[in-house]
């Protein structure tokens, strides 16, 4: 049987390289008949192994949030706790962490709302893969050559196969990722992600496979190729 957890579900942010034309949070455009973070919310929500989805939210978006939500369930998903996110990234996933209770063996899973593909098999391939690791990420091959620039020079290139693109779900221990960011805010360093927190505090992270699939939407691009993805 696979192992309980708790899903933190980042939505919190301002989409500023989506740039939607009304502003929109690009958590909230739609795509074919929902908006786009049902698609891992409802992954969770159906998901007997998931406790508790921890949504993190703009206060600016939480009215529309729960309308929609309401809309699509009836009634408010019994799973949720809402949370009310920070400034960056990590600002919110911390705030998400001082409302939990981290018990023994407790894992927490992040995920990005802004990845509506995400599937089943991705989160049973992490938690399985979470039995054996305080931290897990999904993550692909980089495909294209990669090289550091700086001021528009190369600065030397990457060896390739061993670059990766970090996806999320990620799968932490609870205990584990709550000394990773408490150690980040006390030395006021900012990551990208958590698992370079985790990497930054001293424990191993593991990487397994994700796919080309789970992609972030981060810009209207990205859009675009979601919308032809699910809507044809
Ligand atoms: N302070 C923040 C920043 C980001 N996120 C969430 O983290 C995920 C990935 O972040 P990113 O793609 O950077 O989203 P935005 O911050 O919204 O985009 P941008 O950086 O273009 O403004 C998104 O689901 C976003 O809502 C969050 O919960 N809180
Ligand atoms: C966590 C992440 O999705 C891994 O690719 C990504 O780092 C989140 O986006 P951000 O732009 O770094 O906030």
């Amino acid at each position: 049987m696979a192992e309980s957890y708790e899903v933190i579900l980042l939505a919190a942010g301002s989409a500023r390289r989506f740039a939607h034309p009304e502003k929109l949070n690009k958590i909230l455009v739609p795509l074919a008949d929902r908006p786009v973070f049902d698609y891992s919310f409802r992954l969770f929500n159906a998901d007997i192994s998931c406790l508790k989805i921890w949504f993190v939210v703009n206060p600016a978006d939480q009215d529309l949030i729960q309308e929609q939500l309401t809309a699509m369930y009836k009634v408010m998903p019994e799973k949720i706790e809402w949370v009310i996110g920070g400034r960056e990234r990590q600002d919110s996933v911390s705030r998400a962490l001082a409302q939990m209770t981290c018990t023994d063996q407790r894992k927490v899973m992040i995920h990005d709302a802004a990845r509506p593909f995400v599937t089943n098999e991705l989160l049973e391939a992490l938690i399985q893969a979470g039995k054996e690791s305080l931290a897990v990420t999904l993550g692909i091959p980089a495909k294209d050559s990669m090289k550091i620039v700086r001021d528009g020079r190369v600065h030397c290139s990457l060896y390739r196969p061993e670059v990766w693109h970090i996806q999320t779900p990620q799968l932490f221990d609870c205990k584990v990722l709550r000394q990773a960011v408490d150690q980040a805010e006390t030395e006021h360093f900012y990551g990208n992600e958590e698992t370079e927190l985790v990497e930054r505090a001293g424990y191993p992270v593991k990487v397994i496979q994700g796919s080309d699939h789970n992609f972030k939407l981060t810009t209207a691009f990205d859009y675009q190729v979601a919308r032809m993805l699910k809507e044809t």
